[in-house]
């Protein structure tokens, strides 16, 4: 795997949720041996085997064994993340079911939402003031990943929850992404298409995902993106159609945190 060289910055702790999967594995591995890696999973022996390999001398290499799935789970990551004093957040866990939504069991479906929704939101929510606060002390910037999922710009019958699930992180992301315009943050929305890794099968849809893409190439091409533009549409297809919806709601959420933060202003005052 070539080492990141085209990085806009380096960071120097990273927190990598969903790091046991195909994509998650792939950026702790692409991110460089300069960055210290927070793990997190449910399987503890992927979490023991990544530390082996990723391990260096003078490199921390740590693990959180959680599920994210609930509120203890999140709070272990969390609390582990803080104490770390991450200054890259990837926001990368998820799953979700394939088939159609009235056959799926209802755990399942609350399932994706508590792990591709309500996790990204409690660790962005908890886990972002810290960033900014150790960012601006030390004069450099935080970074953040959220992998969503081509499937964000679009409803997916048969995946149905999961792709609303992605809508959701992608919302989140690009609004975020304008409401921290100035503060030392960079955001980046991943949207890959289909990607090789565990999901497929996970799923219920199969073996493997058609035009399954390279893991590796998705967690290089976001590391690179970061702190460059705002959304990253990834895959065969969604490569160049997604391109220009991603730059339209990018362009959409900025202007509208501009004339939100002017509304502001205007209300402060007439009081
Ligand atoms: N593969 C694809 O085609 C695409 C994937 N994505 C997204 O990429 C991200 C990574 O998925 P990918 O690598 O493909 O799939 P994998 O199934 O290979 O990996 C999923 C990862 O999420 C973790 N995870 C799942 N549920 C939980 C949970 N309840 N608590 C903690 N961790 C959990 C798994 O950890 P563990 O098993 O250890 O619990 C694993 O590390 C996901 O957000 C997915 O939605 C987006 C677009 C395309
Ligand atoms: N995980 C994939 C399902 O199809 C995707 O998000 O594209």
């Amino acid at each position: 795997m070539p080492v990141m060289k085209q990085m806009s910055r380096t960071y120097r702790r990273a927190l990598v949720t969903g790091a046991t999967g195909g994509i998650g594995g792939a950026l702790a591995r692409a991110l460089p041996v300069a960055t210290d890696l927070l793990l997190t999973g449910r399987n503890a022996e992927a979490l023991a085997q990544l530390v082996q390999e990723l391990a260096r001398p003078g490199r921390r290499v740590d693990v959180v064994v959680a599920d994210l799935g609930t509120d203890p789970g999140r709070e272990a990551v969390a609390v582990a993340a803080e104490a770390f004093a991450i200054d890259l957040l990837i926001c990368n866990a998820g799953q979700g079911p394939f088939g159609d939504f009235l056959d799926a069991e209802e755990p399942a479906l609350r399932d994706t939402v508590s792990v591709n929704v309500m996790a990204p939101l409690v660790l962005l929510h908890r886990l972002l003031p810290g960033m900014l606060t150790r960012a601006a002390a030390a004069g450099r910037r935080a970074g953040v990943i959220v992998t969503s999922s081509g499937v964000a710009f679009y409803p997916v019958p048969r995946l149905a929850t999961y792709a609303a699930s992605k809508a959701f992180s992608l919302s989140l992301t690009e609004a975020l992404a304008a409401e921290l315009d100035g503060a030392p943050v960079d955001l980046l929305a991943l949207c890959p298409t289909a990607t090789k890794s565990h999901f497929a099968e996970r799923s219920g849809y199969g073996p493997s995902l058609p035009g399954a893409q390279d893991p590796a190439a998705v967690a290089r091409a976001a590391l690179q993106a970061l702190g460059r533009q705002r959304t990253l549409t990834l895959g065969p297809i969604s490569g160049s159609v997604l391109t220009v919806p991603a730059l339209v709601r990018a362009g959409m959420a900025q202007a509208i945190s501009l004339l939100v933060r002017r509304g502001d202003g205007a209300r402060s005052r007439r009081r």
